[in-house]
């Protein structure tokens, strides 16, 4: 009973947020588990917020953890990362995206990461080297299934962004070891997290580790070569072996290779899941559709060449739009439900104690629906964003993170979605044939495939 009280009531050097601690050991991670609908505040988190209050405390993933939904609070856990705060992400995560994952790893790297990351995904990257590729396959995508009759949107985009991103990352593979490494890293997903509890669940776990693995391995090999080969190429890869050549690298092997796996891995998911839900909210909203095509058609009227594509200028300065249709779905999406640090010390918050070790999880949909924050904040309404700098991690939208750990794959994500939605609205019609329920289980679930029928736009 001793121990019963102690798990109920943690040591603290002051006063503990309020909350629950839930069962011995397994906490209230089934609870965390619990499915619930993709617009608003999760479920879990809300249902504690009315109990206890903007903080309160819990136990998820075998770890004391408080959570946070005070914009303020958050604010100032940001401002304190790598002082007060570290990254903490629970072991599920290490255990699923490998050991050597240099994004879960405590150590002050995030910089480093950055820098790496930025020569093929920040803005002059994206313009110099990616937004002609990206165009194109997404423009040649688009025509190849408009002639199927309808197709799921998100396998759609996941499919055509592996396929033009795969080589980006390891290029010049033998076609039949590109295409394993492609159905790898397709097979590699979180989905079985909707059946947390059921029998099936372990098989899918183990399928889907088994492709990391086998992805992993694929890449193993090529890198093995190349270092022995001393072969170059124009790809991330080459990148990575010149950094693991330098003294004081922050590399070895295992952390590349999982840093290629965890690109290609979230350059997929991160895509694909947004444009979806991008799509059907459009598809809902004959206001924001026709204020899209607007927009989109002028650009295509607008050029000289009329084959030439997307270009940098009309990305940045054309779509506006466009960019406010972005920012809502990534407000109303919160595709990231919690975000985790750990205090490195005893942290006095508001009146509370967050003992040193503890985890603290803070979740950007409070902030994302607080009403003081945005007016009737369940509403899908890009108009909001109006005359306003979209600032990618602020105090107020932190759908790419927030402070110094802020998103490497934002600006990929937002051209990614401009440049499909494009193609989509500039020269079809479409319409809805098959919509989905999202679920958040804690991840974005999609209960059928979200498909679309597309004609060839007359006004062309
Ligand atoms: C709409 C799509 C995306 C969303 C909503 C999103 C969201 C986020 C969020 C919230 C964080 C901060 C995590 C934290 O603070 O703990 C983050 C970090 C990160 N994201 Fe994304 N992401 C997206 C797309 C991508 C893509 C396409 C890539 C890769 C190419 C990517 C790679 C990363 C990496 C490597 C970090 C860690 C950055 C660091 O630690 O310095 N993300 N993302």
């Amino acid at each position: 009973s001793h121990w019963l009280y102690r798990w109920s009531n943690p040591k603290c050097p002051g006063k503990l947020p309020p909350g629950s601690m839930g069962f011995p050991i397994i906490g209230e991670t089934l609870d965390f588990f619990k499915p619930c609908g993709v617009e608003g505040i999760p479920t879990f988190v809300k249902k504690r917020m009315i109990r206890y209050g903007p903080l309160f405390r819990t136990n998820i993933f075998g770890s004391k953890t408080v959570v946070s939904t005070d914009p303020d609070v958050i604010h100032q856990i940001f401002r304190q990362e790598n002082t007060s705060f570290e990254l903490g992400y629970p072991d599920i995560f290490v255990k699923v995206f490998g050991k050597d994952n240099l994004f879960l790893k405590e150590v002050f790297i995030h910089k480093y990461l950055q820098k790496i990351t930025m020569q093929i995904l920040g803005s002059e990257g994206l313009k110099q080297t990616m937004l002609g590729n990206m165009d194109k396959a997404t423009r040649d995508h688009i025509r190849s299934i408009a002639s199927q009759g309808s197709f799921n949107v998100r396998k759609e985009v996941e499919n055509l962004v592996v396929a033009y991103m795969t080589p980006k990352l390891i290029s010049n593979l033998k076609p039949e070891t590109q295409s394993k490494l492609i159905d790898n890293l397709n097979a590699f997903n979180l989905d079985w997290f909707k059946s947390f509890l059921r029998l099936s669940t372990w098989k899918a776990v183990t399928k889907a580790l088994k492709s990391r693995e086998e992805a992993i391995q694929v890449m193993k090999d090529v890198l093995m070569m190349r270092k022995e080969t001393r072969e170059k190429q124009e790809d991330f890869l080459n990148t990575l072996l010149e950094e693991l050549e330098k003294d004081g690298s922050f590399f070895d092997q295992g952390s590349a290779i999982n840093l290629i796996f965890l690109l290609a891995f979230a350059l997929r998911e991160g895509t694909s899941s947004c444009t979806a839900l991008a799509v059907k909210f459009i598809s809902k909203d004959p206001k924001v559709l026709a204020e899209l095509k607007r927009e989109h058609k002028a650009i295509v009227d607008n050029r000289k060449d009329k084959e030439a594509g997307v270009s940098w200028e009309e990305y940045r300065h054309n779509m506006t739009f466009t960019n406010m249709v972005s920012n809502e779905v990534l407000r109303l999406a919160n595709t990231t439900p919690l975000l985790f640090r750990k205090a490195v010390q005893d942290v006095e918050i508001k009146g509370y104690t967050i003992p040193a070790g503890w985890i603290v999880a803070v979740a950007p949909s409070a902030v994302h629906f607080d009403p003081a924050i945005y007016e009737n904040p369940f509403e899908f309404n890009p108009w909001r964003w109006e005359g306003k700098e979209m600032i990618w991690g602020s105090k107020t939208f932190m759908a790419f993170g927030y402070g110094v750990r802020l998103c490497v794959g934002a600006e990929f994500s937002r051209l990614q979605m401009a440049i499909f939605l494009h193609h989509l609205v500039a020269y079809y019609d479409f319409s809805m044939v098959q919509d989905s329920e999202i679920i958040r289980s804690p991840f974005h679930q999609y209960t059928k495939d979200l498909l679309i029928n597309i004609s060839q736009s007359p006004t062309k």
